[in-house]
């Protein structure tokens, strides 16, 4: 459905003015290689500035890759961008062309642009306004709409004259639960019923997980690993991750909490460790079993998950050598 190779783009270095620094050259997008198949759901995940909307915008004919290729549906996008309208639909992350327009007149146009007739556009229209439940704000300008509530606005504009690939750029930014789980089962529906195929930039890799048939995790304008999430999740199948909430302050005043200290990760009281099986046994048994436990709200033992194949990849620059596949 999808293939790309050698994908570059390097966005050129810019010379500062008025005293302000100047920025150095960044390679964006690095011989980026991908295979996505007809009728998948694909993840591209990666930490902020690791290429992943350059990448989109090079594969939906936005932008110009300095080398290499992209072809959809055997069209080469490369050499005629214009193509990429007739055989995708995305959701980039900025929303301001259909900002002026209500939430209906913004679906029903793209609907139009899309090549249906006046009547399958609004037909279309309301019934996508109605599978993501904003019927009610229809009448409503994108621009007075909250920032979750006009997401959801464009992701129904997407979906109005249906394209055989959706891509679609943290599509769930901002949204509340009922919102994001809205999008994730009209994404799931278009797969299941229609055979669409999905290319989903995503920081929400608890969300994604449920919805994701392969994923591509980005670093540094390449792509670092791609596999199952299930794939992904055996590289650090080893590790059990702990969890610890403290009432208050940790007692690292005692020996065996000032130990645990130095592998976790704190977030307020919160304390995240990633250890071996044994390890993590020891850890709980000495936090329970001695005068830690009186300090201690809550803990709990989890095998891994996506989110920690990611913070494993992303998160040391030491973790990345060690997962990337040969
Ligand atoms: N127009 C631009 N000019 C110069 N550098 C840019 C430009 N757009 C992006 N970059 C740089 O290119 C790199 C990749 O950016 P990109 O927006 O593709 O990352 P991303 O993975 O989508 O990040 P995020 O998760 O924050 O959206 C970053 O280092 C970024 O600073």
């Amino acid at each position: 459905m999808c293939s790309v190779r050698g994908l570059r783009k390097t966005y050129p270095a810019s010379r500062g003015r008025r005293g302000t620094p100047g920025t150095p050259a960044v390679r964006a997008t690095d011989e980026v290689r991908l295979d996505i198949a007809r009728g998948e759901i694909f993840g591209l995940l990666g930490p902020n500035g690791a290429g992943k909307s350059t990448l989109v915008r090079q594969l939906t004919g936005l932008m110009r890759p300095d080398a290499g290729s992209v072809e959809i549906l055997g069209h080469d996008i490369v050499r005629h961008p214009e193509r990429a309208s007739r055989i995708l639909a995305y959701l980039g992350q900025e929303s301001t062309a259909l900002d002026e327009l209500t939430v209906s007149l913004a679906a029903e146009t793209t609907g139009r642009l899309r090549g249906l007739s006046l009547k399958d556009a609004r037909a279309e229209r309301d019934d996508v306004l109605d599978e993501l439940g904003i019927a009610a704000i229809a009448g409503r300008p994108l621009k007075k709409l909250s920032g979750g509530q006009r997401r959801l606005a464009c992701f129904a504009a997407v979906l109005v004259g249906e394209r055989p690939l959706l891509v679609l750029d943290e599509p769930t930014t901002g949204m509340d639960p009922v919102a994001r789980r809205a999008v994730w089962a009209a994404v799931d529906r278009r797969r299941a019923e229609r055979g669409a195929t999905v290319l989903l930039v995503t920081h929400n890799v608890i969300e994604a997980e449920t919805v994701l048939d392969r994923v591509a995790v980005m670093d540094q304008g390449r792509v670092i690993a791609c596999d199952t999430p299930a794939g992904l999740k055996e590289r650090v199948a080893g590790e059990v991750r702990v969890e610890l909430v403290w009432r208050q302050e940790a007692p690292t005043e005692l020996a065996e909490v000032a130990r645990l200290r130095e592998h976790a990760v704190e977030s307020g009281r919160r304390w995240s460790l990633r250890l071996a099986p044994d390890e993590a046994r020891r850890a709980v048994a000495a936090v329970t079993g001695g005068p830690a436990f009186d300090f201690l709200d809550d803990f709990t033992l989890a095998t891994p998950s996506l989110e920690d194949v990611y913070l494993a990849l992303g998160g040391s620059r030491s973790g990345v050598k060690g997962l990337v596949k040969a």
